[in-house]
């Protein structure tokens, strides 16, 4: 195992936990904490990506521009990453981010749809970014369809090619799988980004770099979506436990995390009967209000609809399908009334 390269999101997956909330004041109290720590990236960008601020995802208390260019004035030696989803992000924002300072593009696609970030991954290396691939919800897909979907990536440019569990459906031998492939079958770095819903992002991020994984996510508290994500500081410490400290001040990452992010964090994201109900049928966490609203018309548990969903791989966008399993699920139990 080698130490890898740890990038934190607090300021990036934390703004869904935050409601997209964060203030210019707490992204400069956030990145000089991280960058004293030792963090060398750290990620900062509306929770959906450059361009999410809208009706649709939730607007952003200050325009993420300005909170990215508050991170580039702030970090003396950390490097500022944007987050892109094509459709979501445009060109023109991440040519400004450029602009600004930021020097790492992270180019997200759900896992089977990488074909649509060609132009985005030319646009960033042309900007003369650092370029890194996102395969999104990759828990639904082999190994052997992800290698192909990051070859893609790989092709048109890609320094590195994350395993995103989105919903922290995975447990370590699914990483170990996931990463290990892509290690095997690509040329570039390889990363993992844990989400916490089965309580295992800290020990799937440790069998990601057991598997050979160069680059890893953090967040401080964990703050992120659902369950949250791997909490930075837990990572330090274990990491350095292992012999891998990647030259992070663990003593500053604990108080970060206890004095800068805990008193500005609506709550402590947690393995919750929802957050847990997402990672285990492994859905995108968007479905949860949609079933449960779907679930009471019905009559029904919503958990069972989303366990249902996950075993049809439903993908962000099929949202439609909430009904059909609702149907199907009334269908089949009255079928099995009028049997007994
Ligand atoms: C909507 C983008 C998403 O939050 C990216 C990410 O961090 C994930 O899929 O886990
Ligand atoms: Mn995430």
């Amino acid at each position: 195992m080698n130490p890898p390269r740890l990038t934190d999101t607090t300021l990036r997956d934390g703004s869904h936990a935050m409601k997209h909330r964060f203030t210019s004041e707490q992204v400069r109290a956030i990145v000089t904490a991280l960058d004293e720590a030792g963090v060398p990236v750290i990620e900062v960008s509306h929770g959906d990506g450059l361009g999410g601020s809208s009706i649709q995802y939730g607007f952003s208390l200050e325009p993420e521009l300005d909170l990215i260019a508050e991170a580039t004035r702030t970090a003396r030696r950390a490097r500022i990453a944007v987050l892109l989803l094509p459709g979501i992000g445009t060109k023109d924002l991440l040519e400004r981010a450029a602009e600004l300072g930021v020097r790492v593009a992270r180019i997200a696609t759900q896992c089977t749809e990488a074909d649509i970030s060609e132009q985005h991954f030319g646009i960033a290396k042309k900007l003369g970014l650092e370029a890194v691939g996102f395969l999104m919800m990759a828990h639904i897909r082999p190994p052997e369809v992800l290698v192909e979907q990051a070859k893609l990536m790989e092709s048109y440019g890609a320094d590195c090619v994350y395993i995103v569990d989105s919903a922290g459906a995975m447990l370590p031998p699914d990483v170990k799988a996931r990463v290990s492939a892509l290690k095997e079958a690509l040329s570039i770095q390889v990363g993992f980004h844990a989400h916490n819903n089965l309580g295992a992002a800290i020990g799937n991020t440790l069998a990601a770099l057991e598997a050979g994984a160069d680059q890893v996510d953090g967040s401080l508290r964990g703050l992120g979506a659902g369950a949250g994500n791997a909490a930075t500081e837990v990572l330090a410490a274990g990491l350095d436990k292992l012999g891998l400290n990647p030259g992070l001040d663990v003593f500053r990452l604990m108080d970060a995390a206890e004095y800068v992010v805990a008193p500005l964090m609506p709550y402590q994201p947690v393995p919750d009967r929802d957050s847990l109900t997402i990672g285990y049928a492994g859905v995108y966490s968007t479905f949860l209000l949609h079933a449960k609203h779907v679930a009471s018309r019905f009559g029904l548990d919503a958990r069972d609809i989303l366990v249902e969903l996950g075993r049809r791989q439903a993908v962000a966008g099929q949202e439609d399908w909430i009904v059909d399993v609702a149907v199907d699920l009334v269908e089949q139990e009255a079928g099995q009334r009028h049997a007994s």
